[in-house]
């Protein structure tokens, strides 16, 4: 078995709200192997993308405890120096939004020869061939010319594919994805979604897919790891997770998604909302006020993730006997209470 490229142990971020540290990212061990795909799903709110931006050091307000060990290296110890040497190098980053990561002043090639120069030591002239030939790698027609363009001259999906032809540019070894295809196109999604899979197994690369979309990892991924509120509450390989999942969360998500036999059919809807992270009760399954007909005593205190079975880690007792239910306005009237009460003990809004 190969050694893993990423391990996340204990990993816990926190930001300060109303002078308080609260955890956004609670206690998330996760690892990811060269050539697999790990997806990190979840709801909006639930850590995604805090986790993320943890692993590459990009939060600079938040606490960080734990550790993020890549390549037998504690990225957590790393000043910004170190970590620029390694961002866009060994580790790159897909966002959603390809304007963002790109320069909308700079020509697409000065921007994929920059990342070149940073990491490597070719001449400018090698390095301007190879910008065009990285071009042409992630299927864009007329390279030559699309590299003179700059980033609003070209369409969402061939945006996407330059940030693609910058986060290869030097082969990373680990590559974090952060909805990649959120932002584009439901016909474009499929091919950056295959480019992105066909790019990975090339370089054997290691890759954190993040989404809040099933049909993303059904496509992609290798293991899923399931988050709610901070926590890992449910991680496995992929057939598992939609073969025979067990977590009363991942359960609602797949029922909430259209499947083939679902069409024409009801969706079941997940009520409620993850809570802010000032209103959040710790001490319980943070998932049981969601599923109010679920009785207490199903429920652990402090539930932990454990190994059900092979490879297939699950938080709380709650999904032995959890079974899904159209929610009736009893369970919303409860649902509503839980709300009133958690801003009756509200803190203030959050810091940035
Ligand atoms: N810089 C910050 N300061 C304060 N709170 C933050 C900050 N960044 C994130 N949070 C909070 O941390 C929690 C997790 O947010 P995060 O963005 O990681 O969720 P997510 O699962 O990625 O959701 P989305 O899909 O909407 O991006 C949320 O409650 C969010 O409000």
């Amino acid at each position: 078995m190969a050694e893993n490229l990423l391990e996340v142990n204990n990993l816990t971020t926190s930001f300060k709200i109303g002078g308080t540290y609260f955890a956004a990212v609670d206690d998330v061990s996760l690892t990811i192997k060269p050539n697999e795909v790990l997806a990190l799903v979840g709801e909006s709110g639930s850590g995604k993308s805090a986790t993320a931006f943890s692993i590459m050091g990009l939060h600079t307000k938040a606490r960080i405890e734990g550790e993020v060990n890549f390549l037998g290296k504690d990225l957590t110890k790393f000043g910004p120096n170190q970590f620029n040497k390694i961002r866009g190098g060994e580790i790159a980053m897909i966002f959603q939004d390809p304007m963002t990561a790109l320069n909308p002043l700079m020509r697409i090639k000065a921007q994929i020869v920059e990342t070149l120069t940073i990491h490597g030591k070719k001449s400018k002239n090698e390095n301007e061939k190879y910008a065009v030939e990285l071009l042409e790698r992630v299927g864009i027609a007329r390279a030559e010319q699309v590299a003179e363009a700059y980033p609003h001259e070209l369409s969402g999906g061939m945006r996407q594919r330059v940030v693609i032809a910058i986060a290869i540019a030097n082969r990373p070894k680990l590559l974090i994805a952060d909805e990649p295809t959120t932002a584009l196109d439901v016909t474009i999604q499929a091919q950056i979604l295959d480019l992105i899979r066909e790019l990975q197994e090339d370089l054997g690369s290691g890759v954190l897919l993040i989404t809040h979309d099933l049909g993303v990892v059904a496509e992609m991924a290798d293991r899923v790891a399931v988050m709610y509120a901070g926590e890992i509450v449910e991680l496995a390989p992929v057939r598992e997770i939609f073969k025979n999942p067990k977590h009363p969360y991942t359960r609602s998500l797949l029922t909430s998604i259209p499947s083939e036999e679902q069409m024409g059919g009801k969706l079941h809807v997940i009520q409620g909302v993850v809570p802010a992270l000032h209103k959040l009760d710790r001490t319980i399954c943070r998932f049981s006020p969601r599923i109010p007909w679920i009785d207490a005593s199903e429920h652990e205190e402090n539930p932990e993730l454990r190994e059900v079975e092979e490879g297939h880690w699950v938080r709380c007792t709650c999904y032995k006997n959890f079974y899904l239910k159209e929610t009736n306005a009893e369970d919303l009237a409860e649902l509503e209470n839980q709300e009133l009460e958690r801003d009756a003990v509200g803190g203030n809004e959050d810091e940035q």
